[in-house]
């Protein structure tokens, strides 16, 4: 049976439950990438300087735009966990969900920005929300959760990013399994000169400069390693940007080669094939769309005009 955590929550805990519009100390946001600041700033008149937001997502530059966009002042902010969530699950339903494959979840208060994050942290830095909710994360057996420092979440992050810049577009664009792309050389080529690209802006990142071994860690033959290894475990399965194609959803091409394009530019690095790349995403999704759309049998040449006033 799995440990039951019998330690008392933190806060002021009362028998009724909190009202709906109460302050909410621990939230797990776990939406695509795109829906995260939407899905915070609704709910962010009841998210205080003692809350702490988990974030469960996909690529990178959401917790900038949250901060930018949502809590611009950095003495009210609220505290972050960030993640690296590499279980897979599937919906059967509205509240059902399937546990595919048995990864991990790596765990990491993030730290104040003006801090680099090599710097390790105090413990007792933390505010008690984030201490909490840590605990209960990593006390939950199946997440698989690990407590890392912020610099190694952060290459965990990047090296995930690595491998949806690859295998998503990939698998979107060519409608394929994630194992198809491996056995063609021309994918081969893309995927190759599409890492070059990425390893010359990750090693480039200012936040990374100092720690050691960041050179070897991602180079292109590392990244290109890590990305067939994980196609091939991953191998019968379709990615979810080629299921958000396929399913006329929004895809999180902008977290991914979007981000590697954008970083680049700062850093003045070109990056021509992951700019291509992430047109050609939206690209195909914008062709389904106007195709969709044309397919509404609207009769033009047939509308009569009248000068009558609408009923
Ligand atoms: N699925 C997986 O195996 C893995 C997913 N990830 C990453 O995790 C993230 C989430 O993925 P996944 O769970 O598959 O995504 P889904 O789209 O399946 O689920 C997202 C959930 O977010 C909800 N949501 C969307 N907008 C809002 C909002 N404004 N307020 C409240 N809730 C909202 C949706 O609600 P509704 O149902 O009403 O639409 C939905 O239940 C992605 O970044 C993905 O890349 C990472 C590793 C594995
Ligand atoms: C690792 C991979 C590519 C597995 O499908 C994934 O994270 C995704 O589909 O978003």
């Amino acid at each position: 049976m799995p440990p039951v955590d019998n330690r008392p929550s933190p806060f002021n805990s009362t028998s009724q439950p909190p009202p709906d519009n109460g302050p909410i100390e621990c939230l797990i946001i776990c939406t695509k990438a795109h829906h995260t600041e939407l899905a915070i700033k609704d709910i962010s008149h009841r998210l205080t300087k003692d809350s702490t937001i988990c974030l469960v997502h996909n690529g990178m530059g959401v917790l900038e735009s949250i901060n930018q966009n949502v809590f611009p002042d950095p003495n009210n902010r609220p505290h972050y966990i960030q993640t690296v969530f590499s279980h897979g699950l599937g919906r059967n339903d509205s509240f059902k969900i399937s546990h595919l494959g048995v990864g991990t979840t790596i765990l990491s208060p993030v730290g104040d920005p003006s801090i680099p994050p090599t710097t390790p942290e105090a413990d007792h830095t933390w505010a008690p929300s984030t201490k909490y909710l840590l605990r209960l994360l990593t006390l939950t057996p199946p997440l698989v959760a690990v407590a890392e420092t912020p610099a190694g979440l952060l290459q965990y992050q990047l090296e995930k990013l690595a491998v949806n810049c690859v295998i998503n577009p990939l698998t979107a664009l060519s409608d394929c399994t994630n194992g198809e792309i491996l056995y063609s050389f021309s994918f081969t080529r893309v995927m190759r000169l599409l890492l070059f690209e990425i390893s010359a802006v990750i090693c480039a990142l200012p936040e990374l400069q100092g720690i050691p071994g960041i050179e070897d860690r991602f180079s292109p033959e590392r990244l290109r390693r890590l990305v067939v290894n994980i196609a091939s475990n991953t191998a019968k399965n379709h990615s979810s940007m080629q299921q958000d194609i396929n399913q006329r959803r929004l895809t999180e091409i902008e977290y991914f080669n979007g981000w590697i394009v954008r970083r680049g530019e700062e850093l003045g690095i070109k990056c021509a094939l992951n700019y291509m790349i992430k047109h050609l995403v939206a690209a195909k999704a914008a062709t389904h769309r106007s195709r969709e759309a044309g397919a509404i049998p609207l009769d033009l040449d047939n509308v009569i005009s009248t000068n009558e006033p609408p009923i």
